[in-house]
């Protein structure tokens, strides 16, 4: 069956092969042109749709498996000992593990069938990391893995954008992989369970409700489970199909309000289009550093200045997370 992209569907989320650009090569050893090349594509494809798969980003495919087995096997431990790690919601800077339940995109609906475990560099909640060999180790790694090209992206971004400064993006990304008191950037590892024989999803119960994220970019490996969903330019929802290789991008609610509407955060959510079998994804969320002040690169009044960190406390108040002087720090 031909797919959109042999029919070659700009509106459709394109495959940008960024190997000239990958995260092992050195920035002076990459061909201006290539450069070019390629942020004009990710311009494009942001500017449009929201998203792209990137291909040859560079992270090596056993880096990616293994971080998939150490969160195979967190979420395969008995309730009570996951429980046991259950992450504080009073600061952004925490981690741990979010059981099923814990989190909802909308209050009305049945919570979203899924758990998920927040990791973020030199925590000072060191006791919520898993006693499970190398997880920290090797979490906190593919964090700074997923920071390198995220920052690739970012530069790529501010190039296409035709910004005066094109590192003005990684400039204001350069303490992502410092303290988690300077930037919230998160790896997210996700369950979604699957239901078993008699069991079914509750009415209007999703595996990840409708939504966009916060921060400025999203990295996001899925395994081949299938159910992520994109929300095309007629507004309608099309599956966003596991490409083996790839990493799926997408620009988020900060982005997009920093460059006046230029970038498009767009709406997607996990549908359980196969819910007799797990899925797993694993999500780099990037947020700018927590103090930066994000005003429309445009010079226009469109969005009044504000500090990240107040945005985000501002958007979990907006959607009912913020409970008392408590901030959650999630996608939404
Ligand atoms: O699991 C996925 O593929 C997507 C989840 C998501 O969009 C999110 O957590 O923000
Ligand atoms: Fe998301």
């Amino acid at each position: 069956m031909a797919t959109d992209h042999d029919r070659g569907d700009c509106s459709w989320i394109p495959i940008v092969d960024i190997k000239a650009f990958d995260i092992t090569k050195e920035e002076n050893e990459v061909d201006r042109k290539d450069l070019e090349k390629l942020a004009n594509d990710v311009f494009k494809a942001f500017s449009t749709i929201g998203f792209v798969y990137v291909k040859n980003h560079g992270i090596p495919q056993d880096q990616i498996d293994n971080i998939f087995r150490l969160s195979d096997e967190f979420f395969a431990q008995p309730q009570e000992t996951k429980d046991k790690f259950v992450r504080p919601m009073s600061d952004p800077a925490a981690i741990g593990y979010i059981p099923i339940g814990r989190e909802y995109f909308d209050a009305n609906k049945p919570a979203d069938l899924k758990e998920s475990f927040d990791a973020v560099p030199g925590s000072e909640y060191s006791q919520y990391w898993p006693n499970i060999p190398n997880f920290e180790e090797d979490v906190v790694k593919f964090h700074r893995t997923c920071a390198k090209l995220g920052l690739r992206l970012l530069k790529l971004i501010g190039m296409g954008l035709g910004l005066e400064d094109s590192e003005f993006f990684v400039k204001a990304h350069e303490k992502i992989s410092s303290r988690a008191s300077n930037n919230t950037a998160i790896l997210r590892l996700l369950h979604y369970p699957p239901v078993k024989d008699g069991e079914d999803f509750l009415p209007e119960q999703t595996r990840c409700g409708e939504h966009t994220d916060y921060g400025s970019m999203t990295l996001l490996f899925q395994d081949d489970t299938g159910g992520l969903e994109v929300q095309t330019v007629n507004g309608e929802f099309k599956p966003a199909t596991p490409i083996p290789g790839t990493v799926v991008v997408n620009i988020a609610d900060m982005m997009q309000r920093w460059t006046a509407d230029g970038l498009k955060s767009t709406p997607h959510r996990v549908v359980p289009s196969n819910k007799r079998k797990a899925r797993r994804s694993v999500i780099y969320f990037i947020d700018p550093d927590r103090s930066t002040i994000v005003r429309p690169l445009d010079g226009s009044n469109k969005y009044p200045p504000i500090s990240y960190v107040n945005y985000l406390s501002q958007r979990f108040a907006d959607t009912g997370m913020l409970e008392g002087n408590e901030v959650i720090n999630t996608a939404a």
